[in-house]
């Protein structure tokens, strides 16, 4: 879906532990609700925000780049059901050991489906399914995310190509296609934990995701 604009909102100096950023808010407008997200039916024209950590200098060679969905599970209360915190560290620590890139976060919690509905994905999981299945019998596809707008932010910040962070061929061919070059792929692999194994296993089985620690002899056991 195409964005009537995107423009950024906001801008301020960010210390964090991994050193100093500026955090930029944009807004993107478009023309109607997304038809797979957790916004569902609602008529009428859709803001999406989105937040842009940089930090260095962006404009030389391609950057370090990290689109980081939203989970508030793991980002935020440490969860281990998933990879999500690991990875949001990683990427924070890989941009700020080069002294320069951007972490990209958007509000697309639980891959689109909305913190309510990823809860009650986990309550499916706890009964068996894998978080795809869970989706999907909740009513949503496996992955609702599009990432049209990262895309454009990275426009506007003036880069056209990057060097992305992530496991998920869908982003880099998302991004190629929505016009940014992807020169490299830098893995996001964090150590798999017993927690979170089968979840890993899921998104290399049935999601396409690169983790080479998760041998391939593994896939589809439960
Ligand atoms: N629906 C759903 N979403 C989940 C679940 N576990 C984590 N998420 C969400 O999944 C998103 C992260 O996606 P992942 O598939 O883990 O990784 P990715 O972003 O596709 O790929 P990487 O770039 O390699 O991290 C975040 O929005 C999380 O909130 C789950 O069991 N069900
Ligand atoms: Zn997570």
């Amino acid at each position: 879906m195409e964005f009537e604009s995107v423009n950024k909102v906001a801008q301020a100096a960010f210390p964090t532990r991994w050193g100093s950023f500026q955090i930029m808010g944009f807004e993107g407008i478009l023309p109607s609700a997304r038809p797979c997200c957790e916004h569902g039916e609602a008529s009428g024209k859709r803001v999406e925000g989105l937040v842009a950590l940089v930090m260095g200098d962006i404009h030389g060679a391609p950057p370090v780049v990290r689109i980081h969905s939203q989970c508030l599970t793991g980002d935020v209360f440490g969860s281990l059901r998933c990879d999500c915190r690991l990875q949001l560290e990683l990427a924070l620590k890989k941009i700020a050991d080069e002294g320069a890139g951007i972490l990209l976060y958007e509000q697309q919690e639980g891959r689109g489906i909305g913190l309510m509905a990823k809860l009650k994905a986990y309550e499916l999981q706890d009964q068996g399914f894998d978080t795809v299945e869970a989706n999907v019998e909740l009513g949503f596809a496996p992955d609702c995310r599009a990432y049209e707008l990262p895309a454009e932010v990275l426009k506007l910040l003036g880069v056209p190509a990057v060097r992305l962070i992530t496991n998920n061929p869908e982003k880099v061919a998302a991004l190629q296609s929505a016009g940014i070059e992807v020169v490299e792929r830098v893995s996001a692999e964090v150590e798999a934990q017993d927690t979170f194994e089968r979840y890993l296993r899921t998104k290399q089985e049935k999601m396409g995701h690169i983790l080479d620690s998760i041998p391939d002899a593994l896939v589809g056991e439960e």
